[in-house]
C-alpha cells in the first residue's frame, strides 16, 4: 500500500507540539505508513518476539520489546518506551542510571506499535501493549494519554482493556488517569516494590515527592473512579525487601486498600539491569514463602463473615495474589 509522505521535518516538529493526536488521526486515515523513527536492529528471542533498537529522528535511541505468548491462541504484547531514559532513578533499574534525556511524542510512542506489528508473526498478532519499556509514563502524561486514546482507532485496533500503564507514581497523576478514563480505560500497574515509605525511598527515590500513604490514597481514588483492579508490582530482591516481616507488612498494606488489587511478585532480574548495588535475585523457596505469607492476608479477608479493612462484615475480596515468574518480560 502506498502511504502518505510525512510532512517536512519542520512541520512534523510543529505537529508534535500542538496538533496531535488529531493530525495523526488524519495521517492514519490517509494510510500512514512512514515513520519518523527506524529500527536499527532486531534481536529475536528464542521463544518468539524479540527486542528492537529504534533510532528517533533526532538520533536518540530507545528499546521496544515484542513478547510472544504461546498457547491455543498465540498473541503478542508490545512493551513500549514512553521516555528516553528516566529521571526517577530506581536503584534496581538500568534506565534509572541514564537520567532523563527526552520525552517521546505521542507519535513516537505509536510508531513503536507500527514497528512491532511488522516483526510479529501473523499467527501471534499484537493484542496487548504495556508501558514497561524505558521511562516513567506518568512523567510524560500528555503524550502517553494522547497515544493511548488513539490505540483503539484505525490500524491499531487495540482494546483499551489490553493496554497497561505501569508507574511508580507521580503526584496527582494516578488520580488524573482515573478521571481521564472513568469507564473502560487502560489498566494500571503500580510499581510498589516495598511495603513502607522507609524501605521504598532508597529503592524508588522519587517516592520522596509522593509518600506511600498519599500514593495508596491515589490508588484508592483510582479504584473508586474506575471500578478497575490495580496490579501491584513487587520486585523481590534478596535481603532487601524479601524478609518475612516485609511480606506481613505488604499483606497488611494491600488488605487495607479500598481498591481491588492484584499482586505480581517479580524476582529481581540482574540480566536486565546489570549487577547493581550487590542486588541478588531471591531463591525460588524465598519467592514461594513471601507469596505464601501475603496470600494468607488474602484468605483472611476472603473468609465469609470476616470484617474488612473498613470494619464492615463481609467486605469484598481485597487482595488477590497472582504469582509471576516472568523476569525478562519487563526491562
Ligand atoms: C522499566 S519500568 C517502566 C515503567 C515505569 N517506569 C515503572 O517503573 O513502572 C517497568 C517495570 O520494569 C521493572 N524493572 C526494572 N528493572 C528491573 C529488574 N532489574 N528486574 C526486574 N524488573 C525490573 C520495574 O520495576 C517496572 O515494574
Ligand atoms: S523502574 Fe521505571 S520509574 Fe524506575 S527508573 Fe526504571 S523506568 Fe524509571
Amino acid at each position: 500500500m502506498e502511504g502518505a509522505a510525512l510532512p517536512e521535518h519542520r512541520d512534523w516538529e510543529n505537529l508534535r507540539k500542538d496538533q496531535l493526536p488529531s493530525a495523526l488521526l488524519q495521517l492514519l486515515k490517509t494510510g500512514f505508513t512512514h515513520c519518523s523513527s527506524k529500527v536499527l536492529e532486531f534481536f529475536p528471542a528464542d521463544q518468539g518476539g524479540g527486542k528492537m533498537l529504534l533510532e528517533l529522528q533526532d538520533g536518540q535511541r530507545i528499546e521496544t520489546v515484542l513478547i510472544e505468548h504461546a498457547g491455543p491462541k498465540p498473541r503478542s504484547t508490545v512493551c513500549v518506551s514512553s521516555q528516553i531514559g528516566c529521571k526517577m532513578g530506581c536503584s534496581f533499574c538500568a534506565t534509572g542510571t541514564m537520567g532523563l534525556r527526552g520525552q517521546l511524542s505521542a507519535g513516537e510512542i505509536l510508531e513503536q506499535l507500527f514497528h512491532a506489528k511488522r516483526f510479529a508473526r501473523s499467527e501471534a498478532p499484537v493484542r496487548n501493549v504495556v508501558f514497561m519499556g524505558m521511562g516513567e509514563p506518568l512523567d510524560n502524561y500528555e503524550n502517553v494519554i494522547a497515544a493511548v486514546k488513539v490505540m483503539p482507532e484505525h490500524a491499531f485496533g487495540l482494546a483499551l482493556k489490553n493496554v497497561t500503564i505501569s508507574t511508580v507514581g507521580v503526584m496527582g497523576r494516578i488520580r488524573a488517569l482515573g478521571s481521564e478514563f472513568p469507564f473502560a480505560g487502560p489498566n494500571l500497574a503500580l510499581s510498589l516494590h516495598a511495603p513502607t515509605q522507609e524501605l521504598r525511598r532508597p529503592l524508588v527515590p522519587s517516592a520522596k515527592g509522593l509518600p506511600l500513604t498519599e500514593l495508596m490514597r491515589e490508588v484508592d481514588d483510582y479504584g473508586e473512579l474506575t471500578g478497575s483492579k490495580v496490579m501491584m508490582e513487587y520486585i523481590l530482591i534478596a535481603d532487601v525487601n524479601s524478609s518475612e516481616s516485609c511480606a506481613h507488612q505488604l499483606g497488611e498494606l494491600l488488605a487495607n486498600c479500598r481498591a481491588l488489587v492484584m499482586l505480581n511478585v517479580i524476582p529481581y532480574n540482574p540480566t536486565v539491569s546489570g549487577e547493581v548495588n550487590g542486588y541478588r535475585p531471591p531463591t525460588d523457596a524465598e519467592c514461594r514463602k513471601f507469596k505464601f505469607i501475603v496470600a494468607e492476608y488474602r484468605r483472611r479477608w476472603d473468609a465469609p463473615g470476616n470484617a474488612g479493612a473498613d470494619g464492615q462484615a463481609g467486605a469484598p475480596v481485597l487482595c488477590t495474589v497472582r504469582w509471576s515468574t516472568v523476569p525478562g518480560q519487563v526491562r
